[in-house]
């Protein structure tokens, strides 16, 4: 979409744009890593076989005329300008020589001392063309560069010579008087002849030396090869003109208050345009490379287009801020992203000293795609039997379920504005629309039904509601916990508030060294969440997998394994087993490590954890962001301690972050503890995690959940236990 006339409604807007590299990129990224490589290799080893018998011999003879040889100057032709020259053609090359002569190379340098003088002086250099004496053996081979020679000479010398300048007053010459015996001749201002002869060439052969520049020029052609594929790659193939329009199309109507226009800027005057971003808020280009560039258009009182900020995509970089007006800097959705942006960069530092490589923040560009999901109920005071059905603007909707007589539904899931009809006996009774804020809706007694009105079922309904309704006056969440309020008796860790910060560190049974509790999130920001690193020895988890691979079977949902009941799950397409601790001693040694990082003793781990469940997912196998709890009656689950038992695969947490989100890919044996339930009793609604889907090769974890209740069995039973919730 082009913006002709962008406007500007507020002073701020935060741009996210996430460069990204492709498959083909990457390759080509790849390929001129090691073209580089191999340069310098060759590079290092020409300038070992012919730059330094030249440099010494200048030396040498610079000290025995009395001048100070100062630091030799190998910055005169830069690494690129030399790579560059030895890229181009015969003619080319001819052409950059000549502009080269006169260019400082290498310098003689003499101590003049003197007040006020600088204590070192620059009194002679050696020629561009000289720098690589490797070069220079070709060129004073090649015809063309006795030309230059001759053309450049100023100052007689036998058989022609170069002459620099530095500062007008002192020369250096080199001259060729045969092949293999090439010399060069250093004068300084106080010096009337041109000094000695240097000679250099002899020393190595010469067959080598050219082999070098051979070479040399070689691998500087490939390099440059290389370079210009990923160039004109990012330029072609990631033209963001088309995809940028559609994306921008897709996305008008959202942005009808725009902000500002975005546009990539692809060479041209105007640029190609990207979207409107929104008055403070979060624009997201999809896709764009590194070295693409953006700017930020706004359009002022007078029509007077202008560019208000520019950013050029970097590797790592995802995040690029127009700053706000000063009067804006408090804004709430500035300050809040200005806290989530500081998250970002302390994670960048980890990752800098090698700390926490298994965390990120989810790109922006790629978000699971969660909807904002959530739990509710339908209570019916009705004396009949009421079907609910999802209004989806047909004339009788979708059919989603019943409730019995003065019952309750099973919690449902649902979105923000859906619409419920509830239909009693044949009649229209209710109508609900879902609101986040209200997770309970009522079809009420009919007015002359006294005795339902008076019923404990219906007084203990009021009660609840009030209840809930004060609870979310106080706490701005909704409540989701049990009736009466049950706030978990088995301990939890007390949240970090940054990121990696280790906030506790554990002694456990089993390990010679403590483990840190690193904090990944925590309330209100996101779940209560930790990663343990090393938890498990990799023996142990090769153990677990061992004892558990022959029993896999499909992962289902429902609450027992007969199924007729359950059914196997598209959300959870990995397979799965349960292992009691007792099956081996090292499980059993396991739990008691596991006992430690919980917190609890082995009696309550023994009352209040579930069994081991063993989960295996293949290539492209994942489990959909889901809770861990229920609000099933003694279905209390409170922490899940995922421990992956090899390499590869990932957990999301979609709504870490003020639903940012957080990948967490541990290695083989590290652990994430998080918790589902609030130290109140309340479920945490922020605790939806997710396996990733498996990129490539097989992911195994385990999971170990442990109830909020150590005083008293958690109240699941064989069957339950083996339900996946
Ligand atoms: O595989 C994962 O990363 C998460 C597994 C999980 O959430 C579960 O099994 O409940
Ligand atoms: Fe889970």
């Amino acid at each position: 979409m082009e913006i002709d006339r962008p406007r500007l409604l507020a002073g701020a807007a935060l741009v996210d744009l996430v460069p990204v590299v492709d498959g083909e990129s990457m390759r080509l990224v790849g390929e001129l890593a090691a073209a580089e490589q191999k340069a310098k290799l060759v590079h290092d080893q020409g300038e070992a076989l012919c730059g330094e018998p030249l440099r010494r011999k200048v030396a040498l003879r610079a000290r025995a005329e009395g001048l100070d040889v100062g630091t030799a100057r190998p910055g005169a032709r830069t690494a690129a300008q030399r790579r560059a020259r030895l890229g181009m053609g015969a003619a080319r090359r001819r052409e950059a020589d000549d502009d080269a002569v006169g260019q400082p190379a290498w310098g003689l340098v003499a101590d003049k001392g003197g007040e006020g003088a600088e204590p070192r002086e620059m009194v002679g250099n050696v020629e561009a063309p000289l720098f690589v004496p490797a070069v220079v053996h070709k060129l004073l081979f090649d015809g063309f560069q006795e030309q230059v020679i001759a053309d450049a000479t100023g100052h007689a010398s036998s058989g022609g010579g170069l002459v620099g300048k530095c500062g007008g007053a002192s020369q250096v010459s080199a001259h060729s008087d045969a092949p293999g015996g090439h010399a060069l001749r250093a004068s300084a201002p106080d010096l009337e002849e041109p000094a000695d002869e240097l000679v250099f060439g002899r020393d190595n052969d010469e067959q080598q030396q050219r082999r070098a520049v051979a070479d040399n020029a070689e691998v500087d052609g490939e390099l440059e090869k290389k370079r210009s594929a990923l160039e004109s790659y990012s330029l072609e193939k990631h033209d963001l003109t088309a995809q940028a329009r559609a994306a921008a199309a897709r996305r008008a109507l959202a942005l009808r208050r725009a902000a500002g226009g975005l546009r990539w800027d692809d060479g041209t005057d105007d640029g190609v345009g990207i979207g409107e971003i929104p008055a403070m808020g979060t624009f997201t280009v999809e896709q764009t490379y590194v070295g693409h560039k953006f700017k930020l258009v706004e359009e002022d009182a007078e029509g007077t287009v202008e560019v208000v900020s520019r950013f050029v995509m970097r590797q790592g970089k995802q995040t690029y801020v127009v700053e706000p007006l000063e009067e804006d800097r408090q804004n709430e959705a500035y300050l809040r992203f200005m806290e989530q942006n500081s998250m970002v960069e302390a994670l960048n530092m980890l990752h800098t000293s090698g700390k926490l490589r298994a965390v990120r923040f989810q790109s922006q560009a790629r978000p699971v795609n969660v909807r904002p999901a959530f739990g509710m109920v339908i209570k019916n005071f009705r004396r009949d039997p009421c079907n609910v059905f999802w209004d989806d603007g047909s004339p009788d909707g979708v059919f989603s379920g019943n409730i019995q007589a003065m019952g309750t539904t099973s919690s449902m899931t649902t979105y923000p504005g859906d619409a419920f009809k509830v239909i009693c006996k044949d009649e229209l009774v209710t109508r609900f629309v879902m609101d986040p804020k209200q997770r309970r809706y009522v079809v009420e007694p009919l007015p002359t039904d006294e005795s339902a009105l008076g019923s404990p079922e219906y007084a203990m309904h009021q009660r609840e509601a009030k209840l809930e309704e004060e609870y979310t006056a106080m706490s701005g969440i909704p409540w989701l916990g049990a009736h009466p309020p049950d706030p978990p008796s088995n301990p939890m860790y007390a949240a970090g508030s940054s990121i990696g910060q280790a906030v506790h560190t554990v002694n456990a049974r089993g390990l010679n060294e403590t483990r840190d509790l690193l904090a990944l999130s925590w309330n209100p920001v996101g779940p209560r969440a930790f990663l343990i690193e090393n938890l498990l020895t990799p023996e142990e988890c090769t153990h677990v997998i061992e004892v558990s691979k022959d029993k896999l079977h499909a992962s289902y949902i429902g609450v027992t394994e007969d199924s007729s009941q359950g059914f196997e799950s598209k959300t959870r397409t990995s397979k799965m087993t349960f292992i009691p601790r007792s099956t081996t001693k090292e499980l059993e040694a396991m739990h008691l490590k596991f006992a430690d990082i919980l917190n609890v003793s082995d009696e309550v781990l023994h009352r209040s954890a579930e069994e081991l469940q063993v989960v295996r997912y293949e290539q492209g196998q994942e489990y959909a962001p889901h809770y861990d709890f229920t609000r099933e009656k003694g279905l209390d689950r409170l922490a899940t301690l995922l421990i992956y038992l090899g390499d590869g695969g990932g957990t999301v947490f979609p709504r870490a972050f003020d639903d940012r989100g957080l990948t967490v890919h541990p290695k083989q044996g590290d652990a994430i503890l998080f918790y589902s339930m609030l130290p109140d009793g309340n479920l945490d609604e922020l605790s939806l995690h997710g396996g990733m889907p498996v990129a490539a090769g097989t992911k195994w974890v385990c999971n170990l959940w442990l109830h909020a209740h150590g005083d008293r069995p958690w109240n699941g039973g064989h069957e339950l236990q083996k339900a996946e919730l």
